[in-house]
């Protein structure tokens, strides 16, 4: 069984089909981007899998058990986290305190367990603290962890958001672009932070735009044009796959990572 089934996912907007009839699997320990020109039914898709919006028709499965109709929160309890293109930080805390934060926030012990004093509360305290270090050491962010979030380069800032999302404990995490706006340097280090993610058993699906970075680091590739799927495949075929080359003539920036 795969980690993540897709079928027959459709959403209509009105009289718009965003997403039409999609259907794709991830398997566990991949590494899968969903990938398609401006307008091509991504965000969709994405939102779609994480039960942000619930499908026209078709149906979202993680680990055997049916995802599409829950409530967001239920899903990230199941193990599917999302990012989000403008993560909320809070600005004036430490990179750090902003991980403790997120782990805070699925905590059993409650929110006034953890004010109460309590051992119990005590031991959660201190184990947050390892555990955010932790995320942020092999993401990369261990030097920065003391920085305020406010000082932070845009790069490390998107980094802190794939941390925060890590503090859930994903099973699935779900990157939406992770690689926008980025320069070369920023790139290069977020990928560095995408392998190491997966290094953990974790299962990767991104949403992005940049083709370039995609074709790098993907196991799979999931290719939508106007809300259908055209192609899916290795990079090596999907960069030469005659649709997908069709689809993104006209986008200038795309280049198909040759
Ligand atoms: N809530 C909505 N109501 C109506 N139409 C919508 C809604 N959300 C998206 N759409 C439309 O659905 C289509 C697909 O949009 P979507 O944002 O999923 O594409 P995308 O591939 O993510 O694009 P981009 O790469 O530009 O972010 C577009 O035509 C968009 O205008």
């Amino acid at each position: 069984m795969s980690l993540l089934e897709v079928e027959g996912l459709t959403k209509q907007f009105g009289g718009l089909t965003a997403v039409n009839d999609v259907s794709f699997v991830v398997e566990q320990g991949q590494i899968c981007s969903v990938i398609g020109p401006n307008g091509a039914g991504k965000s969709t898709l994405f939102k779609l899998i994480s039960s942000f919006l619930a499908p026209t028709a078709g149906r979202v499965r993680f680990d055997g058990r049916q995802v599409s109709g829950l409530k967001p929160h239920r899903v990230a309890r199941m193990g599917v986290v999302r990012t989000f293109q403008e993560t909320t930080v809070f600005k004036e805390m430490t990179a750090l305190e902003n991980v403790v934060v997120a782990h805070q926030l699925g905590l059993t012990a409650g929110p006034f367990g953890i004010f109460a004093g309590s051992r119990r509360a005590r031991a959660d305290t201190l184990r947050i603290r390892d555990s955010a270090a932790e995320i942020l050491d092999y993401l990369g962010l261990g030097h920065v962890k003391d920085e305020t979030a406010v000082n932070l380069p845009h790069g490390y800032l998107r980094g802190l958001g794939i941390a925060i999302a890590m503090a859930a404990r994903p099973r699935l995490l779900l990157l939406d672009e992770p690689f926008a706006g980025m320069n070369p340097d920023e790139t290069d280090r977020a990928m560095e932070m995408v392998q190491g993610i997966r290094a953990r058993g974790i299962t990767v699906l991104l949403v992005e735009h940049d083709m370039r970075a995609v074709m790098r680091i993907s196991d799979w590739i999931v290719v939508i044009s106007f809300g259908s799927k055209i192609a899916e495949g290795k990079p090596e075929a999907i960069r030469a796959d005659e649709a997908v080359i069709a689809a993104y003539l006209g986008e200038d920036d795309a280049e198909l990572g040759h």
